[in-house]
């Protein structure tokens, strides 16, 4: 290494794989641990890749905030280049003038409130069709698989925003959850010292043939929409889809834009949408309904306010949400315990910089640990324990612009998806707990529901075990 400086402590290595052992099954609590042991900036070799690892809230402001542009490049691996149709995406295209204007662009028009409220109906409808379908068990009393259902939920939602209709694609989860390993994890040509025998190793061991197969289905999946939006004989939509708006700006920017929009673009920000609005969305309505299962007390309280609320409407709407405060707390706090994403999407640093007198070299990987500052007893009391309660008076939010609490980031790469995804967990959250009294199958009891987080070679932090739970109707 002929970089010199300060660098931030590390804990010992080995000889060529570095500190990768130490990141362990769950690499946001070992990351935890090692911090408290070697402080909020830790630095440590992942193989030939140098990583800091940031763990407070301060030093994340710090790199967030104040050194947002020296750091706001992602790594580029031979996943992320294949999976993005090689960086025309926004989730992990390099700092750029392209990534600048197409997230500009997505966030006028794809990610604004206003698409977002478009888009209220078929998020209402979903939800409605959720709630039949748990009815037919709560009518004999059968268990639920709410982990399940909630990712169905979620699919159903963002592939009518994205494509204008339900697509049931077969061995979609699988493609998902492919494509959530292989994001997630590192091969052999990114970490072996030596690219070319990394890439023998990646072949051998299947990884570049995995890669290839999901790329495949992926592809041909998006063709096939993109296609039939192009088909002159497609009736016209009541409200564009996700697709409709990138062809219309396909079509009438080439006069007014500095980047072209191509189809492959449109395939890599669908990419995008696709896999980062899912198990995101879907993860946070688990970790919420399994924490209100522990928290009895907790759940009858939202229950109330809802059921007070909307009375016999029959269905809680997006227009009842805003006076829900009680549910809202509730997703902050599950936002606080479980972030969907714990160590964030790894940034790339641009030029150097310091941070608390640690030398922060270019091309240096750089993870926040939102997992462990949600915890940080400096900021939270009883950090451990699930209080919606802690959110009363408090300005706190999860806007990214307060650093002790960074579900969604913060800064240039701070997630685009934020009311989107906001609003699916809230009405489906609040539908559950409106239309159903929630109880542990055999008998169970409360402190024996396994809270395991998943092991986790994901960027989604899952629960382990699917959350299975008996619903009873609710008549108002
Ligand atoms: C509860 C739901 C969600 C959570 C907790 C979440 C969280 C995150 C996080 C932590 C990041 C990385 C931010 C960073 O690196 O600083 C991110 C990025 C991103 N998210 Fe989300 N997300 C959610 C829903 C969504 C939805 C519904 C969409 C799209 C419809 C979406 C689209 C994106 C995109 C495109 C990026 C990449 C941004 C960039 O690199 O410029 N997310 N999200």
């Amino acid at each position: 290494n002929s970089k010199k400086g300060n660098f931030p402590p590390s804990p010992p290595k080995l000889p060529i794989i570095g500190n990768l052992h130490q990141l362990g099954k769950l690499p946001h609590k070992s990351l935890w641990r090692l911090s408290q042991r070697y402080g909020p900036i830790i630095s440590l070799s992942l193989c030939h890749i140098e990583t800091i690892i940031i763990s407070s809230a301060e030093t994340a402001r710090a790199l967030l905030k104040t050194n947002d542009f020296q750091s706001c490049n992602r790594p580029q691996t031979n996943v992320t280049k294949k999976l993005s149709y090689n960086f025309l995406d926004i989730g992990f295209s390099p700092y750029s003038d392209y990534w600048r204007e197409i997230r500009k662009i997505c966030m006028l028009e794809l990610f604004s409130m206003k698409r977002v409220l478009s888009y209220e109906a078929i998020r209402e409808q979903e939800v409605g069709l959720l709630i039949e379908s748990i009815s037919q068990s709560a009518s004999c009393e059968a268990t639920v698989d709410l982990t399940q259902k909630s990712i169905a939920l979620t699919t159903d939602v963002i592939f009518r925003i994205a494509f204008g209709k339900l697509f049931k694609v077969d061995g979609f989860n699988e493609i998902a959850s492919e494509v959530e390993v292989l994001l997630g994890s590192y091969g052999a040509s990114e970490f072996f010292p030596i690219p070319f025998v990394g890439k023998i190793i990646d072949w051998f061991s299947g990884r570049k043939a995995r890669l290839e197969r999901v790329f495949n289905e992926m592809n041909v999946l998006f063709q096939e929409v993109i296609d039939e939006h192009l088909h002159s004989a497609r009736p016209k939509p009541k409200q564009d889809d996700i697709i409709d708006v990138l062809l219309a700006i396909n079509k009438k920017q080439a006069e007014s834009c500095n980047v072209v929009i191509t189809h492959e673009s449109i395939k890599a920000i669908l990419f995008n949408i696709i896999f980062a609005g899912l198990s995101t969305s879907s993860v946070a309505i688990v970790w919420a309904m399994a924490e209100l299962m522990k928290n009895p007390k907790w759940m009858n309280k939202a229950q109330e306010e809802i059921r007070n609320q909307v009375g016999n409407h029959g269905k809680v709407r997006e227009r009842d949400l805003e006076d829900l405060s009680y549910l809202k707390m509730i997703v902050k706090e599950t936002l606080r315990l479980h972030p969907p994403v714990p160590l964030l999407i790894p940034r790339e640093t641009i030029s150097h910089f310091k941070i608390e007198g640690y030398d922060f070299h270019p091309k240096t990987m750089v993870q926040v640990n939102v997992w462990a500052i949600g915890r940080d007893p400096t900021y939270w009391k009883h950090p451990e324990d699930f209080l919606p309660e802690r959110f009363v008076e408090s300005s706190i939010d999860y806007k990214g612009q307060h650093f002790e609490f960074l579900p969604f980031g913060s800064g240039r790469r701070m997630c685009p998806g934020l009311n989107m995804g906001v609003k699916i967990v809230e009405l489906a959250l609040a539908n559950l707990l409106y239309h159903f009294d929630w109880k542990l199958p055999n008998g169970m009891k409360e402190e024996n529901l396994d809270m395991e987080e998943n092991s986790g070679l994901s960027l989604t932090l899952h629960k382990k075990l699917p959350l299975k739970l008996v619903p009873t109707l609710y008549h108002p």
